[in-house]
């Protein structure tokens, strides 16, 4: 159900957006085309694809890029040989620096709209996804970032970097649906702890709470993630996604059943004079940041 009602919005997000995206198999391995910002492989020997997100500077999730990432989650899903995949970063110390705030400032509401629907689409297909996911976290995971390594079934990350659901610091609110992601991986407690601080936790704090399973060094993390899928893979199949499944449904359909009001919410908000003066404002410093 969440995917059929994800699919019809993505081929709608799709036209919209006008670009067309397509896996093409080549001898054995299926690779994206017509886009530098995602990289999609599939080894069809062990059915494990590998999903590379390269948007510099920071992998920010625009409308387009989401739109690509979730073309490319749904192929995967509907891909008979495809059992796991493992998403990651090709830009270096950056995982993904979460929305692109850019969507958000003084935005045309159609597009605000259509791009919080597709995040939540994103959300709905990698969190209810058949496959096994696994996050190689190789950079910087805030906020948004947090929410797709949250959304997998499993968390690598390096060391040297942060993670987490900053939102608070920013002076919002974490959406219901991040917040239910965070407490089904670490609970109830630690989330509270980390999503009523807007806690960016290092590598090794969030070993500790178990926001990530493993750490491993940023020269191993690949090898490592797919050691890993690997014996997720050996597990019978069936049992392991029923299981997910009835972990999972409930959390998802809380969202499926109010999608519309959650767009509407957001866009009320995101549209509101203070916030979009305190947007502009996270942006300048962002930039002047930058120039220090
Ligand atoms: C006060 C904010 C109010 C917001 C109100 C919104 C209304 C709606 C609310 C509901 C939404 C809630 C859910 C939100 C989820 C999110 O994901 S929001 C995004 C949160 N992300 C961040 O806050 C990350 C900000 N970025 C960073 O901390 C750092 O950039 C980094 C990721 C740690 C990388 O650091 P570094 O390598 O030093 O790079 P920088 O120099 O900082 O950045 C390079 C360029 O990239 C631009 N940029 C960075 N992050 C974003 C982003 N999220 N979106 C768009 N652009 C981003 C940055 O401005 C630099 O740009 P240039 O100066 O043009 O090069």
């Amino acid at each position: 159900m969440a995917a059929r009602m994800a699919f019809s919005r993505l081929t709608r997000s799709l036209c919209e957006v006008g670009r067309s995206r397509s896996l093409l198999l080549q001898s054995a391995r299926w690779v994206t085309s017509a886009s530098k910002t995602l990289t999609v492989t599939m080894d069809d020997k062990t059915g494990i694809a590998e999903m590379s997100l390269n948007r510099p500077p920071v992998n920010s999730l625009s409308l387009e890029f989401m739109t690509e990432i979730n073309i490319a989650l749904e192929k995967l899903e509907h891909e008979k040989f495809c059992r796991g995949v493992i998403i990651t970063s090709a830009i270096p110390k950056i995982f993904s620096a979460g929305l692109d705030i850019l969507e958000m400032y003084q935005p045309k509401p159609e597009r605000l709209s259509e791009f919080w629907k597709t995040l939540q689409d994103m959300w709905l297909l990698l969190f209810g996804s058949r496959l096994t996911t696994i996050a190689a976290i190789n950079g910087h995971s805030p906020a948004g970032g947090a929410l797709v390594a949250m959304s997998c079934d499993y968390r690598i990350m390096a060391p040297g970097f942060n993670i987490g659901l900053n939102e608070t610091q920013l002076g919002i609110v974490p959406p219901f649906w991040f917040i239910d992601t965070m407490m089904h991986t670490i609970g109830s407690r630690q989330t509270e702890l980390c999503c009523q601080k807007g806690l960016m936790l290092s590598t090794e704090e969030a070993a500790r709470i178990g926001l990530v399973d493993k750490v491993v060094p940023l020269d191993q993390i690949a090898s490592e993630a797919k050691a890993e899928m690997q014996s997720w893979l050996k597990i019978p199949v069936a049992a392991k996604l029923i299981t997910k499944q009835t972990i999972r449904a409930p959390i998802l359909e809380k969202l499926q059943t109010r999608q519309e009001a959650d767009v509407q919410n957001f866009c009320n908000f995101a549209m509101k004079d203070s916030v979009q003066k305190s947007l502009g404002m996270y942006l300048e410093n962002l930039k002047k940041k930058q120039k220090e």
